[in-house]
Order: C-alpha cells, then sequence, then structure tokens
C-alpha cells in the first residue's frame, strides 16, 4: 500500500504518517458560550503553535434528554433548566461566523463535533477542513452517514466503544476519507486506562487510516507519548484556568501546558527520524576522536561512515 492512501487533506495541510502531527487544541465548550472566552483560547492555541481549534456543535432539543429538559441547575449565570443551560452554552451562527474569520486572521483551522445531524447542516454552511466523530456518538450511524455525505474528512473517536462498534462505524463511513483516534472516555482518564498500545493496534487493524490520539488525561507525558508510538494527530483539551466553571475545565491544559505540549511534539517528531540507521556527519568528529581500532583511529572507517547510510 503506498503511504499515500494514509494522507488526509486538511484544507492546506496534510495529516498523516510522515506529515507534521497534527495539533488541535479542543475547546469543546470550555468558552462557556462567551465569546471573548472562544477568542482568548483561539490566541492560546495559535500562540502555542497548535494547527487547530475544536468546539462542539449540538442541537439542545435533540441532543438533551426530555426527561431532563426542566431539572434546575446553579450555574454561573444563575439558576436555571438544563435545556436553558444548554442553550447558554451554544454558539449560533453569528458567533461561529466571528469565530471563523478569527481563526483565518491568525492562520488556525477550527472544526467541530456535530452531536446530530442539524449540527452537520449547520457546520457546513463554512468550509471546514474535517468534522469529528465524539465517542458517544461512534455508535450514531444516520449521524454518520450525514458526515460521510459531506465528503470531508471524518475524525473519529473510539472512547467507550468495543472493536465491533468501531469496524461497524468504518464501514458506514467508509475508510477513505477518514482518521482515527484512540481515546479513554474518562475525565481525567487514569494512566493506567489509557492503553496507548492500542495505537498500535487500531494500526494494524486498520492500516489505511491515520491514527492519532484524543487525550483526557492530566498532565503531558502521556500525550507525548502517543505521538512517540505514531499517533498523527494529537487533541487535548484546552481552557483558560482549570478552576473555571463548566465539567471539561479540569482535565483541560491550560495555555502555558498547551504551549509546552506543542514545543515538545514537535521536538519528539523531528527525533523520531525515518528509522534508517546511518552515521551523521556531525558524528564523525566524535567518531574520530573516542574511536579506537587497535590502538589506532581508523581512518578507513570515517571515510566509509561519510558514504552513504549503512544497512542493517
Ligand atoms: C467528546 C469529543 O471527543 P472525544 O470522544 O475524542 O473526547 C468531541 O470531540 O466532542
Amino acid at each position: 500500500m503506498s503511504t499515500n492512501s494514509l494522507i488526509r487533506r486538511f484544507g492546506s495541510r496534510e495529516v498523516g504518517p510522515g506529515r507534521p502531527v497534527y495539533v488541535c487544541g479542543e475547546i469543546g465548550i470550555n468558552h462557556n458560550g462567551e465569546l471573548e472566552n472562544a477568542f482568548k483560547l483561539i490566541d492560546a492555541a495559535a500562540e502555542a503553535g497548535c494547527d487547530a481549534v475544536k468546539f462542539q456543535k449540538r442541537t439542545p432539543e435533540i441532543c438533551t434528554p426530555r426527561d431532563q429538559w426542566a431539572i434546575e441547575r446553579d450555574t454561573p449565570w444563575g439558576r436555571m433548566t438544563y435545556i436553558d443551560y444548554r442553550h447558554r452554552v451554544e454558539f449560533g451562527e453569528d458567533e461561529y461566523r466571528a469565530i471563523d474569520d478569527y481563526c483565518t486572521s491568525k492562520n488556525i483551522d477550527w472544526f467541530a463535533s456535530p452531536w446530530d445531524t442539524e449540527a452537520v447542516a449547520f457546520l457546513e454552511k463554512f468550509d471546514l477542513p474535517a468534522h469529528k466523530v465524539a465517542s458517544a456518538s461512534l455508535t450514531d450511524d444516520e449521524l454518520l452517514r450525514a458526515l460521510r455525505s459531506t465528503g470531508r474528512a471524518v475524525i473519529l473517536s473510539t472512547g467507550m466503544s468495543t472493536p465491533k462498534q468501531i469496524r461497524h462505524a468504518v464501514e458506514v463511513l467508509g475508510s477513505d476519507n477518514i482518521l482515527m483516534c484512540h481515546a479513554t472516555s474518562t475525565y481525567p482518564a487514569k494512566a493506567e486506562e489509557l492503553n496507548l498500545r492500542v495505537i498500535n493496534t487500531l494500526q494494524q487493524e486498520f492500516p489505511n487510516v491515520p491514527i492519532g490520539y484524543s487525550g483526557h488525561e492530566t498532565g503531558l507525558q502521556t500525550t507525548l507519548a502517543a505521538v512517540a508510538l505514531g499517533a498523527t494527530f494529537v487533541e487535548r483539551h484546552i481552557t483558560l484556568d482549570r478552576a473555571m466553571w463548566g465539567s471539561d475545565q479540569a482535565a483541560s491544559v491550560e495555555p502555558q501546558g498547551l504551549t509546552r505540549l506543542v514545543r515538545d511534539i514537535r521536538t519528539i517528531e523531528a527525533s523520531l527520524g525515518d528509522g534508517v540507521k546511518k552515521v551523521y556527519e556531525s558524528e564523525l568528529g566524535p567518531m574520530k576522536k573516542l574511536r579506537r581500532v587497535s590502538g589506532v583511529v581508523a581512518e578507513a572507517e570515517i571515510a566509509d561512515a561519510a558514504g552513504e547510510p549503512v544497512g542493517v
């Protein structure tokens, strides 16, 4: 199989093996319904060097079970019913137009996970690089069919899903223009339940699908390990402040951490190399100084090493 069958086009960027890891800051609903917060999070993601920010788009009447609409809860905006709260944290078209313009001005992609088919139609008003299927929606065939029909790249998240359910979702979506991410759907996820080797299991089971990682853990090390294991894109929730009100804030990365995460991802991907054993020109000096053969420096060996890569 040619490597190119594993490359997905996201607008002007390419995602897949051999391409820079595509890093997405998941804003989700951490903006708490305030456009100003969304802009600040976009600033943080762009400054950190992320390729994209992501949102979640729901039609509250469809996504909220009818028997929960009237349940009252305390919120930063006072006591309100659950359905009113769901509307309060949802952006409409004007806000997304402003987000679209803002992201363009910052040269950062944005896209979203639609949680229902109306949300797909809503997002299709914009020229987005991709759509995402949240792990919770993996078994929603109607949603998957609607996403397939957009012709855009679709990122399928696989938390809380069995291998059989994942295979079925791939059948519904088709494998030509999808990417898949390994995820554990707990918030925050424990290290012992991240099971990062599943990244390699998915690579083997779906050899023509680029595999990435959607993390909900605290800390950054395990997301960096996912990159070392071959994740071609990475998503982490981002927040302005982990202490802010909202269910996802505590398991999110703050701006400083995001900057470190992207910096370290870039270092790791540069360090992974191409896997071909070679002697670097920069090693010739140390070789001359340090390597001894029968008490003398092996001049011939240096000359040899300066040539073609050495096969092993
Ligand atoms: C919840 C989402 O994704 P994941 O399952 O990857 O966390 C989402 O993208 O809305």
